[in-house]
């Protein structure tokens, strides 16, 4: 069953794929269906894309709210089903999460309006998450699924063996700057600083105006550490990275203090003081280093005092977890300040899952930023922190009005 939706462009709601050529016409919205992932597509429902990382999957998915009368009466029992179980729960089994805060409503995509929704689940429970797909029957499905991130690679066979779909793959950092124009442009408090990073009495955090165009450097903390610098959507290097990030924190506080979580492990660094583990400046020159504009208070020596026995009965895991947390900050600010500054840019935008539930760390880096730039630079954060790759992912598959009439821009 065809329909021609909202915008006049063309949906089925049925699973068959069509084959037509899209018009060359920029003028005409008219889009019909192609199977290949190569062009440019608006797909059968359900609309997903998976951003599937080193740690953690990302899942998008977005629940149309405009289905006519005939696509409602068609859609079948199983995307039906699918779309009940997804919207209507907060928890999926013991380690699946929708992050219901983050959810965009009523948003216009591919034509459509509809709600976006954000899911996670560790990477670790993948082959259970393809066994849940068979369970609510999706490999009865023809439909594409947009996939993103190493796993997008790595589990590709798992994926088509299984479920019979379409595997459409993108590059994640590619996906991870369209998708950041994209909810920067849709979401207007997407981009936010903070005025007084070390004030924790008073929250600070004011919306940013991000306007992709100019150039910015864009530090993306997930399992390891990506650096790009980011001219335009389509114009931008890695310029760096980093093998100690958020797998760092997260593997080292389990290491050092027996948690099993990331939740856990930001509980106890929120709650410890680093310099009970760190050797500080002071600890060394009692005071300043004043030559070299190194002041007392800072780290000289990550875990420096762990050496000493007394100093290890005195430390809590809480500190161990803090100091955890700063090591790795610290190694990421001071490679995102020198790239900074070979690149000439005033913005870092720092995106990741790291950054999750994390306003202490955005608040370290922030204060580093502009310590160490005296003012310069400015670090910006950003709202759904790890999800711009899979957003990106199903915005490079799915077209809207506009990329028809600058498909350049797109
Ligand atoms: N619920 C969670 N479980 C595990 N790690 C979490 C969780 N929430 C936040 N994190 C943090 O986020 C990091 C993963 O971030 P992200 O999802 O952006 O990266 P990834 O895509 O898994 O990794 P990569 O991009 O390097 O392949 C973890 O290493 C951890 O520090
Ligand atoms: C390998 C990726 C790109 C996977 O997302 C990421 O984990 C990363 O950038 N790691 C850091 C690798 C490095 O530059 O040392």
């Amino acid at each position: 069953m065809n329909t021609t939706g909202h915008n006049g462009i063309e949906h089925s709601n049925t699973n068959i794929n069509k084959h037509s050529k899209m018009s060359t016409n920029h003028v005409s919205p008219i889009v019909n269906f192609q199977q290949s992932c190569e062009q440019k597509v608006v797909p059968v429902f359900p609309w997903f894309a998976i951003d599937i990382g080193g740690t953690l999957v990302k899942l998008v998915y977005f629940e149309p709210l405009d289905l006519t009368p005939d696509e409602i009466r068609t859609e079948g029992e199983i995307l039906m089903n699918i779309r009940h179980y997804l919207t209507s729960n907060r928890a999926y089994g013991q380690d699946g999460f929708r992050d219901d805060d983050l959810e965009l409503t009523d948003i216009e995509l591919g034509g459509r309006r509809g709600n976006l929704h954000f899911i996670r689940f560790p990477t670790a429970r993948m082959s259970i998450f393809l066994d849940l797909c068979i369970m609510k029957n999706l490999h009865t499905l023809t439909f594409q699924v947009f996939a993103t991130g190493g796993g997008a690679y790595k589990f590709e066979n798992d994926a088509v063996n299984k479920l019979k779909l379409q595997w459409c793959k993108c590059d994640e950092l590619g996906t991870l700057i369209k998708g950041l124009s994209y909810l920067s442009k849709l979401n207007p408090n997407e981009c936010f600083y903070y005025e007084e990073p070390q004030n924790d009495a008073n929250l600070n955090k004011h919306t940013f105006n991000f306007d992709i165009k100019n150039p910015f450097l864009l530090v993306n903390i997930g399992s390891g550490v990506s650096i790009l610098h980011v001219e335009s959507e389509t114009n931008y290097r890695r310029i760096s990275g980093t093998s100690i990030g958020g797998g760092t924190f997260l593997g080292l506080s389990c290491l050092l203090t027996g948690c099993s979580s990331y939740d856990e492990a930001i509980k106890l660094a929120t709650e410890g003081d680093s310099t009970k583990v760190d050797k500080l400046v002071k600890d060394i020159y009692g005071g300043d280093y004043e030559r070299f504009g190194l002041p007392g208070h800072i780290v000289a020596s990550s875990f420096g005092h762990m050496n000493l026995p007394e100093k290890r009965e005195q430390a809590t895991k809480s500190d161990l977890a803090r100091a955890t947390l700063v090591t790795v900050l610290n190694n990421i600010g001071s490679i995102s300040m020198m790239c900074a500054q070979t690149e000439n840019v005033d913005r870092i935008l720092f995106s990741g899952s790291f950054l999750r539930i994390n306003d202490l760390s955005m608040r370290i880096l922030a204060y580093a930023m502009d310590y160490w730039s005296r003012g310069k630079v400015k670090a910006i954060f950003l709202e759904h922190e790890g999800y711009f790759s899979a957003v990106g992912c199903l915005r490079e598959f799915i077209m809207d009005k506009d990329d028809l009439i600058n498909p350049s821009q797109h």
